[in-house]
């Protein structure tokens, strides 16, 4: 396996797949993986628990993007989120927070905050597999590989109502698909690939084709 510095950026709507798919790329490769969703969810809990209101308050939510302690695990196969001391891996994960979330991501400066350390992040990890919405774009538009995973989203619905099981409330997984998108759509362009950006649409793949289809993409020197 290659130890050469590598970026693979993957960006895309909720419920694309992008984090499995990233998981997956990352763990064939030997590399780390970011969920940089996972830094705006922390800020989001962080915000809340503050009691700022990201909408009235969006100074004191900046104040927070730029000045927490964020430590994240960047292993493939583990999970941890820390924003100043607090565990936050769970609750970065309930639907409360996916319904927060978009105020806080749609304040530029709190995004140029993120950004920074997002490639900071990259800069240390030297292989990493970067998923977001603006990875292809703004976070590592030079990333070797990069590409937009899309799926339609009856079927992005249905993957998040199967993975929330039996507690589904449908009205918060299709606030958390639909109007999130749309939220987030005016502050990143993840609908439509840049150039130079490769589209994947995953609706009609299992979880081993798209990983098969972003390694594909992978120069041989680099795998
Ligand atoms: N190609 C695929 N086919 C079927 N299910 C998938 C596929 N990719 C991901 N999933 C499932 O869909 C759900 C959402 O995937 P996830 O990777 O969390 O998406 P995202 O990070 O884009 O929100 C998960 O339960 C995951 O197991
Ligand atoms: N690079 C990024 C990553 C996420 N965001 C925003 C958009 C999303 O509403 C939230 C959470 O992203 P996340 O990737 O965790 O969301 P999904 O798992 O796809 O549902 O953060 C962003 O604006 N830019």
């Amino acid at each position: 396996m290659s130890t050469s510095p590598l970026v693979i950026a993957i960006d895309g709507p909720s419920g694309s797949g992008k984090s499995s798919t990233s998981r997956g790329v990352a763990n064939r490769l030997g590399a780390a993986h970011l969920d940089t969703g996972s830094m705006y969810r922390a800020v989001a809990c962080r915000v809340a628990h503050l009691g700022i209101d990201p909408k009235t308050n969006p100074s004191d939510a900046i104040e927070v993007a730029r000045t927490c302690r964020l430590d994240i695990d960047t292993s493939a196969d583990h999970d941890l989120v820390v924003i100043d001391g607090d565990d936050v891996t769970e609750e970065i994960r309930y639907p409360e927070t996916s319904a927060k979330v978009s105020a806080v991501a749609t304040i530029q400066p709190v995004r140029d905050a993120l950004t920074a350390r997002m490639r900071q992040i990259a800069a240390n990890c030297g292989r990493i597999v970067m998923e977001g919405r603006d990875i292809t774009t703004v976070v590592c538009p030079d990333a070797q590989v990069r590409v937009l995973l899309v799926a339609d989203p009856a079927v992005r619905i249905a993957r998040r109502q199967a993975e929330l099981g039996e507690k589904v409330d449908m009205e918060q997984v299709i606030d958390s698909i639909v109007r999130r998108d749309r939220d987030d759509s005016t502050v990143s362009t993840f609908e439509q690939p840049a150039e130079g950006v490769t589209l994947i649409d995953s609706t009609r793949l299992n979880l081993e084709q798209v990983i098969d289809a972003v390694i594909g993409l992978v120069p041989q020197s680099l795998r």
